[in-house]
């Protein structure tokens, strides 16, 4: 039977992934050593921290782009707050790249005083929440989303799931926008991949040739993400998280939109309302889809 405490620890009014996370390691969290060349991609769950992780990994390390080394993203590109692989951070060698799903309140102090750099990327909650419900029905570290409108009451009511420490902040990882160093939103890889990249870049002043630009779109494009084992997660759920079933994979459609295949009218016009009431004001502009401008 699935309950609360199976899925979630609650600290300090966020709830993490338990059996994901490690309550010694959160406590300590706010002195977590901060270094000014350590970059970090923080996203809202479901917001393409996968394919950010990958196209950092590839920009930052030969080896990944000509496929010399034999280590998976993940292990490039580790979740902070989820360290599922007991990796040592403070002896890693710089730059250490970092993902992590942390509010604003809960980063290390340090990432809010350093010259550490922060990609943040988003998706629009509608997509977000379409893949969160495939995603739980997927694992079984997360509680089942059984069907849509089960599933769209807890991600909007926010009682019971990773979501509720989003939703008062509508929905959004509650970075203060003048924190947020650069922000990249998902329908932009989606539209662009090369200059996305060659933005990201830029921003992280690595120098890259055309030759490896050339590597690094072939390798971030959701076919190949999608086969190949080092770049997506079926292997990690499958052998480390653990599947509900044998069916779907963590790359699933990789599309802007997707959410119109789910909603049913009536749910789509209470989400907006929510939407509304709760995120008409923030300064990120949301796709909803591919056809808009
Ligand atoms: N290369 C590429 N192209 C297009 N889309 C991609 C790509 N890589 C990951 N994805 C899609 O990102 C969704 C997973 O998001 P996250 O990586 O943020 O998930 S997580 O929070 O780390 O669990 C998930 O979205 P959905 O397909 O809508 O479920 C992935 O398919």
């Amino acid at each position: 039977m699935d309950n609360k405490d199976t899925y979630l620890l609650n600290f300090k009014d966020y709830n993490f992934e338990s059996s994901l996370v490690d309550a010694d390691f959160i406590e300590n969290l706010d002195d977590f050593e901060i270094r000014d060349d350590d970059v970090f991609i923080i996203t809202y769950p479901k917001s393409g921290t996968i394919w950010t992780q990958q196209i950092l990994s590839l920009i930052y390390f030969e080896g990944h782009r000509n496929r010399t080394e034999d280590l998976a993203t993940l292990d490039r590109v580790p979740f902070l707050e989820y360290n599922i692989r007991k990796m040592d951070f403070l002896n890693r060698p710089s730059p250490r790249l970092f993902c992590s799903h942390l509010p604003y309140y809960l980063v290390p102090k340090g990432l809010k005083n350093k010259k550490a750099k922060i990609i943040y990327v988003y998706r629009n909650p509608k997509d977000v929440m379409t893949s969160y419900f495939h995603f739980s029905n997927l694992v079984v570290t997360l509680e089942a989303g059984n069907d849509m409108e089960h599933f769209m009451k807890r991600f909007l009511d926010g009682n019971e799931t990773v979501w509720p420490d989003h939703r008062r902040t509508a929905m959004v990882y509650p970075f203060k926008v003048d924190v947020v160093l650069n922000n990249f939103s998902y329908p932009q890889f989606f539209q662009d991949l090369r200059s996305s990249v060659l933005k990201i870049s830029r921003f992280l002043e690595k120098e890259l040739s055309e030759e490896d630009v050339e590597a690094i779109v072939k390798q971030a494009t959701f076919q190949n993400m999608k086969s190949d084992p080092k770049a997506n997660y079926d292997e990690i759920l499958k052998h480390e998280i653990g599947k509900r079933t044998d069916e779907g994979h963590f790359l699933r459609k990789g599309t802007v939109g997707d959410w119109k295949h789910h909603f049913t009218v009536e749910q789509n016009e209470r989400f907006d309302k929510i939407f509304e009431k709760n995120m008409k004001n923030l300064p990120l502009k949301f796709i909803w889809d591919l056809n808009e401008e």
